[in-house]
């Protein structure tokens, strides 16, 4: 059993190179693009949806097989060809501080992908640590029913909340005690109903108070 290290990755600007130009390859260069990565793409022949990407100048494709000198800059390297040999072959080409996925041996990578939901600023990682990734994707899909769309609106609101709790109170106990209280169901009841007014005269109730009421 692989006990892994679980990190969120600032990859804005690092240069990401994947092998393999199907429906995986898709899936993983969606999410590199979402999170800021320059990305190259390997393959001699393109998924539709890729080729929509490399027209639309998302990526670079280099429409060819692979070689070993296609991986020597990367910082994060994604091996997603249905050839079993030629991912073991990229294996091999990457240098041991490159991060390397390879789609299909998670014991020869040194990073795997979670199934993931993002609600604005926060998200919810999912991994079954490669033992069943259908498990990890039906995990995230059931967790979206419970983290609607409307919690990218309260986690931004928490954020707000939160540094104005900072800026503004001295007395620590206060601070404490105010920050637990962001967190009670109301805050949360309240933007689920859309009363965004109400909720900030909530707030700033207890922020003048400097010490929540049902304390
Ligand atoms: C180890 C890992 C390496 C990695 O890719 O990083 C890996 C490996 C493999 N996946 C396989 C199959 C499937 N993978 C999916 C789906 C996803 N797979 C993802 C991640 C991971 N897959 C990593 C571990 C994650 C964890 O820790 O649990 C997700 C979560 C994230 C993503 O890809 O972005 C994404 C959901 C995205 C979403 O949220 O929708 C589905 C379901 C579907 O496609 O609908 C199936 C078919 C059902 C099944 O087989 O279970 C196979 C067999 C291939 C074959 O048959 O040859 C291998 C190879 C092996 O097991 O050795
Ligand atoms: N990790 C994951 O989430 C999953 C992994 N898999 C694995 O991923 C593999 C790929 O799946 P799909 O994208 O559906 O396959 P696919 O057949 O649609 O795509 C394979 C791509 O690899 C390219 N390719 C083949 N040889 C190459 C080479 N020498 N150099 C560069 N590119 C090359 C092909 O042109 C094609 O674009 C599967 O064989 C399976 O083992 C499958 C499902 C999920």
């Amino acid at each position: 059993m692989t006990t892994y290290y679980p990190i969120m990755l600032q990859l804005k600007g690092k240069y990401c190179v994947i092998i393999g130009g199907g429906k995986v390859a898709n899936r993983k260069v969606t999410s590199l693009l979402n999170a800021g990565a320059i990305v190259t793409v390997i393959s001699p022949v393109l998924h539709e949806k890729l080729q929509e990407k490399w027209r639309n100048h998302l990526i670079t494709w280099l429409e060819k097989s692979f070689e070993a000198s296609d991986v020597e800059d990367a910082f994060c390297i994604i091996a997603a060809t249905n050839l079993p040999d030629v991912n073991a072959k990229i294996k091999e080409s990457a240098m041991s501080h490159q991060l390397v996925n390879i789609v299909d041996d998670a014991s020869g990578s040194n990073f795997i992908v979670p199934a993931t939901l993002k609600r604005g600023d926060l998200t919810i990682a999912v991994s079954t640590s490669g033992t069943n990734p259908g498990l990890a994707k039906k995990l995230k899909d059931d967790l979206s029913l419970q983290f609607d769309d409307y919690y990218g609106e309260y986690v931004a609101f928490l954020q707000n909340a939160r540094t104005e709790v900072l800026t503004n109170v001295i007395d620590e106990i206060s601070k404490k005690q105010l920050l637990e209280a962001l967190l009670r169901p109301e805050f949360l009841t309240l933007t689920k109903e859309g009363k965004i007014a109400e909720r900030e005269e909530l707030f700033q109730h207890y922020l003048k108070r400097g010490i929540a009421p049902w304390q």
